[in-house]
């Protein structure tokens, strides 16, 4: 039973530290996600949960110290505050959805190009357009083959978000980073978008980290909810049949904040 559960896990880290200059950003956290997880990172603005999104993508800029007691991921131990390995990672094992399309885009090149290239680079067998189209039917987009031939302006935000989360999920990562994916979206739209995410990521056997605002998002969507402030873990909170009972005061407040705001 251990060793299946070893098996299954994605990412393992004890005792992650992050200090930049006189800041300590990230103090004594740990963290553990699984293949099919979901696992929430929520917390009020400022308590760290972007810069942990960086250092599991391992782009902490160079005057970051960082530094860990455990660090295991693709079941090999990482030695302390080494991030060499990131780069045979990074776009490859370890996918990013960012915010908005403005970042994940090209402006100028049309979707069905800008599919064609991302995939004959990592997922050669997706690089041909019949497969592309298929994948953005699947995405929900109403007309993929005018999607295809279309550039990024001509399409609305939630369309272009689908594309960039179509994107990540068929990489073949098998850890995926979604930082307030859906911020930029109507709550409509956004809920859609979730859906289709939470069910790809459930099918792919992928492992998905989801940092939100958004508290009734994360409930919705994850598996395991990480209540964060000031840097650190405050409590770990796994699904009870579709609801979390957090037990510490602040991550109570936290909890009817949102559903007062429902
Ligand atoms: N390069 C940096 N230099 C100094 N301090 C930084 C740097 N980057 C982040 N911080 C500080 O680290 C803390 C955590 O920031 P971070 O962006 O990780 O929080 P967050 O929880 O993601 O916030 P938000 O929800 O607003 O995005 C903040 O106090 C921020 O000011």
């Amino acid at each position: 039973m251990e060793s299946q559960h070893l098996a299954e896990t994605i990412l393992s880290i004890q005792d992650l530290n992050v200090k930049i200059g006189s800041s300590h950003i990230l103090k004594n956290f740990d963290f553990q996600i699984s293949k099919k997880e979901i696992h929430a990172l929520v917390g009020e603005s400022g308590s760290g949960k972007s810069t942990f999104a960086s250092t599991v993508l391992g782009l902490l800029n160079e005057e970051a110290s960082v530094t860990w007691k455990k660090f295991n991921i693709f079941s090999q131990d990482v030695p302390n505050g080494d991030f060499s390995p990131w780069k045979n990672w990074r776009g490859k094992r370890i996918s990013l959805i960012p915010q908005t399309a403005a970042i994940g885009l090209h402006p100028f090149l049309s979707i069905g190009s800008q599919i064609l290239e991302y995939f004959s680079l990592i997922q050669p067998e997706f690089a041909n357009p019949e497969t592309g189209i298929r994948l953005l039917k699947e995405f929900g987009l109403s007309d993929p083959v005018a999607a295809w031939e279309a550039r990024p302006h001509q399409l609305s935000g939630g369309e272009r978000q689908r594309i960039l989360i179509l994107l990540s999920v068929y990489s073949g990562a098998e850890l995926i980073l979604a930082d307030e994916p859906t911020s930029a979206l109507d709550p409509i739209t956004g809920k859609s978008i979730l859906d289709l995410l939470k069910s790809r990521v459930k099918d792919l056997g992928a492992g998905l980290l989801f940092i939100s605002h958004d508290l009734s998002s994360a409930r919705e969507l994850a598996d395991t909810i990480t209540v964060m402030r000031s840097g650190e873990r405050l409590e770990t909170l796994k699904s009870k049949n579709g609801s979390f009972e957090p037990h510490l005061e602040y991550s109570r407040k936290l909890f009817t904040l949102d559903e007062n705001s429902a």
